[in-house]
């Protein structure tokens, strides 16, 4: 039964109550509950207990130990213990235990004899919603909910054990039952069913405000309305509160009072049951299961005490279903319950003092109790604290399991940065290996390029070096042109001495006779190495005469012409010039020499024939020297003696060094005898029938020797039955197979033409034969105009129009002997080709190259006018 004590409310901590608290301001000490807080009722150290409300609350002794911030027992001289309870102001509510122990008290009284149960309804703490916000990990929340059940179980049967010492005090032994459920009134009805429950005590605190009031028409306690309702009508029900009968279920509540008090004097038979029960009012209807129960037939002597949140209930069980109260007993005789401990005085003297010894043991265990109580408490604080503990651990955990998934999410950023960056650095990779395959692709091209280069290098070394030496050469021919040049100067004076002597007025021709000694000198002795060729008429040598180049014919001594018949023939023929005939430019009577000037490119049959290193002779320039060799011949046959070559050839058509074409030998046979004029294989045989028909030579025969020289010029071929195998090749319409296909691509109207020129040319009779003035050079000179001189192919061929023109000598090299590319002038005064100039200083030396006098320096100046004019030269042509 709960008694309230002086309650609401009670502020703390009052300092006069308290012994400390600690820093975090939890209050840790001793409650008194002094007298002015406290009921009448209230005894301290019986078995009182203390609760706590939060402030604003209003409360109830109705209320459950859960529902308080804390509760405990107080100690005998009324101190509550109080533990991290947090400081502020707090509803207090105390009660005890007295009125639980003195329906037990009553209940043993009235019935003695009677086998008693004690019965408690344990209602379970809803723990799992008061938990569930400071526990946030499932498993130690089953940890604290199984703690904590345990704790009020270890609670609920030392309270049990209280009310069983209690009994045991009183000399009733007795067993009890307890079953959990969160409904009470259930709780109760469910144990008055299962064991058949006769006789019901339960405490009616609930029902009455006032100590007063005895009577209750009705009951209004939820709790025992439900057991009202729902126990069977075979149990009597009973309400007690402070010693008296308030309300009785199933008999007639006077006749009950008559019936208890004509019972009670008599002594209850062995084998009836007593069963006390602990309820509550609770207003669920939460179904419960029964955890244990049981039951025992005992004597009265066994007694077990009560709760101390519940109203305690005793139930009786009889086997005879008889009431338990006499008739007899007067109602009034209930109403006030001082009446029934005055029937029974005598009885209470003799046990007062056995009572006063076992209260004296009960006080001393619950003593322990209590302590034990308190251990269990501070082991629940400790795992309250250690939960707390667990709960900031678990949230440090969740702030650092946070800040993980921050800093993981911060490293995937940094990562895909990353990867991008591989990405990038893979891209720049692959363009480089794609580079790297390029040039290691051009390699070879570059290498090769390398070896060419390092081929030239060589050769213009050894091209230096050549020069050097033919610098040497020409210092040493120099030399040689100096004693030349003496010996011409003396030559010079001879020859004047002659002119005044001459009556024929020879000087006037501006002829040069040689001595032989001349000749001898010319020809270095006749040297082999100044030969040139060998003809009908003689050998043929090369030689310097005067400083100027010649070719020195021997024709042989045939002795049919005198020194001035021999010098009158030449005299004459040395007066016709043309640009296409080489110039005879003196003689030498003694050792009948002609002396010639020097043609450089040789012959055109060695160039056709492919004797001379120089390439074949392209189409375009042979057109060219057809129409030279025409306008010769022309400019022979017009003069007014009509000159007659009568040994036109292509040996003796010769090439200077711009492939202008000359036509040579002209008049020699005036030198020499008819009989060693023509050989058996001389291509001009035909026309020894002419001389063998008429007697006589004429132009037309030089005609012939013409259309002979075209044909070679188109076939490249000897003269011999070369007129018969154009012809056939004609007839055949197999013109091309005679080409000489060096030559390039013959354009075929202009093949055919020529052939048929050269053709008509080279008619058996003479007077068949073409006119060069009016039907051959017309002809020539359109074709050389619009084939070799205004077509832009002949730029291709290698022996273009720029060779045809003649080189300024001062853009060549002296060194070098080529149109310089870079002219430096050098401090001699000359200009030279710079690598030309440098390798002379290289190799040592330290003179000019043209004077082989000492130089002031060898420093070079570059010759920006003569590079400029070479330039603007080489766009010209
Ligand atoms: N003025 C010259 N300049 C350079 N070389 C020449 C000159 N005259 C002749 N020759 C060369 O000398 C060589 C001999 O020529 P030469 O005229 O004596 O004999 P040929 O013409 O071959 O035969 P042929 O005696 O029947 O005329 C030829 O290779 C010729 O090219």
């Amino acid at each position: 039964m709960l008694v309230e004590v002086q309650s609401w409310p009670y502020s703390f901590p009052a300092s006069e109550d308290f012994q400390s608290s600690d820093q975090r301001g939890n209050v840790n000490g001793r409650l008194l509950v002094r007298d002015k807080y406290v009921s009448d009722d209230y005894i301290p150290g019986n078995s009182a207990y203390v609760g706590l409300a939060p402030p604003g609350e209003v409360g109830s002794w109705q209320r459950e130990c859960k529902d308080y911030q804390f509760w405990s027992r107080a100690d005998e001289e009324g101190y509550f213990s109080i533990n991290n309870i947090h400081t502020g102001n707090y509803n207090l509510y105390a009660w005890n235990v007295k009125e639980g122990k003195s329906l037990l008290s009553w209940a043993v009284k009235r019935f003695k004899g009677r086998s008693v149960c004690l019965l408690h309804v344990h209602q379970p703490t809803n723990l799992v919603s008061l938990l569930d916000c400071k526990l946030s990990s499932s498993k130690f929340k089953r940890y604290a909910i199984k703690a904590f059940q345990e704790l009020e179980l270890q609670k609920m049967h030392k309270l049990l054990n209280e009310y069983l010492l209690f009994l045991s005090q009183m000399g009733v032994h007795t067993d009890n039952s307890w079953i959990e459920m969160s409904n009470i009134g259930k709780g109760i009805v469910q144990l008055i069913v299962q064991h058949g429950i006769k006789w019901l005590i339960m405490g009616a605190g609930a029902e009455t405000q006032s100590t007063k009031q005895r009577k209750l028409s009705e009951i209004k306690s939820n709790k025992a309305i439900l057991v009202c309702k729902q126990a069977p009508v075979s149990c009597n029900i009973w309400f007690i509160c402070k010693g008296c009968l308030v309300y009785a279920r199933n008999v007639d509540f006077v006749s009950c009072l008559a019936t208890t008090t004509l019972a009670l004097p008599s002594p209850i038979n062995n084998g009836e049951t007593i069963l006390v029960h602990d309820c509550a009012e609770n207003t669920e209807d939460d179904a419960g299961s029964v955890q244990s129960f049981k039951h025992s037939t005992r004597s009265m002597e066994e007694v077990v005490g009560t709760s101390y949140s519940t109203i305690p209930m005793i139930g009786w069980i009889r086997g005879d279903d008889s009431p338990l109260f006499s008739q007899a007993s007067s109602p009034e005789h209930f109403l006030c319950s001082s009446s029934i401990p005055l029937l029974d005085y005598k009885l209470q003297e003799e046990e007062t003092h056995d009572l006063h010894n076992n209260l004296e043991h009960a006080v001393v265990d619950a003593e322990n109790f209590k302590q034990r109580a308190f251990e269990e408490s501070v082991k629940r604080w400790r795992a309250e604290e250690d939960a707390i503990e667990a709960t900031r651990k678990a949230e440090e955990l969740e702030s650092l399991c946070m800040e993980e998934i921050n800093r993981k999410n911060e490293m995937e950023e940094i990562l895909v940065g990353q990867r991008l960056d591989i990405e990038a650095m893979k891209n720049q990779l692959d363009q480089f290996v794609k580079e790297l395959q390029l040039i290691q692709h051009q390699k070879p091209a570059l290498e090769s390029q390398l070896r060419e280069a390092c081929c030239i290098e060589k050769e213009l070394e050894e091209k230096i070096i050549q020069a050097v030496n033919l610098l040497i050469t020409y210092k040493e021919k120099r030399d040689k042109l100096q004693m030349e040049y003496d010996s011409a100067t003396r030559e010079a004076n001879k020859f004047r001495t002659f002119t005044k002597e001459d009556p024929m007025g020879i000087c006037s021709t501006q002829f040069f006779g040689f001595s032989f000694a001349d000749i001898i000198e010319a020809t270095q002795n006749f040297d082999p190495s100044q030969k040139i060729g060998e003809g009908r008429y003689g050998i043929v040598y090369k030689g310097m005469l005067n400083h100027v180049k010649v070719a020195i014919k021997m024709l042989p001594f045939s002795g049919h012409q005198s020194d001035s018949e021999f010098m009158h023939e030449v005299e004459v023929l040395s007066r016709v010039r043309h640009p296409n005939l080489v110039m005879l430019i003196g003689a030498c009577p003694e050792s009948r020499s002609l002396i010639y000037e020097y043609i450089e490119n040789g012959s055109l049959e060695d160039q056709l024939l492919c004797r001379t290193k120089s390439r074949p002779l392209p189409w375009q320039y042979r057109i060219k020297i057809a129409t030279e060799i025409c306008s010769a011949l022309i400019f022979l046959h017009a003069n007014s003696s009509c000159i007659i070559h009568r040994n036109l050839k292509s040996s003796n058509v010769l090439l200077d060094s711009n492939f202008v074409s000359k036509v040579g030998d002209l008049g020699i046979s005036n030198f020499v005898s008819n009989h060693t004029l023509y050989s058996k294989n001389d291509p001009a045989i035909l026309i020894s029938t002419e001389i063998f028909n008429d007697g006589e030579l004429t132009a037309a025969s030089d005609v012939y020797s013409f259309g002979i020289v075209l044909l070679q010029l188109l076939t490249a071929k000897p003269a011999s039955d070369l007129v018969r195998d154009v012809k056939c090749s004609i007839e055949s319409g197999y013109l091309n197979e005679v080409l000489d296909v060096s030559a390039g691509d013959w354009p075929p109207d202009l093949v055919k033409q020529l052939a048929h020129l050269a053709l008509r040319c080279c008619e058996r009779k003479p007077s068949e034969r073409l006119n060069l003035v009016s039907e051959v050079w017309a002809v020539l000179e359109a074709m050389r105009d619009s084939w070799t001189m205004s077509s832009p192919t002949s730029s291709s061929s290698s022996l273009d129009s720029k060779d045809q023109r003649r080189i300024p000598a001062h853009f060549v090299c002296p060194i070098f002997q080529e149109i310089m590319k870079d002219p430096h002038i050098a401090a001699d005064g000359f200009t030279y080709e710079g690598d030309a100039i440098r390798g002379w200083f290289n190799s040592g030396h330290k003179t000019s190259p043209m004077t082989n006098l000492k130089l002031e320096h060898t420093e070079l100046l570059p010759n920006n006018a003569l590079y400029n004019a070479i330039q603007e030269w080489q766009q010209q042509s």
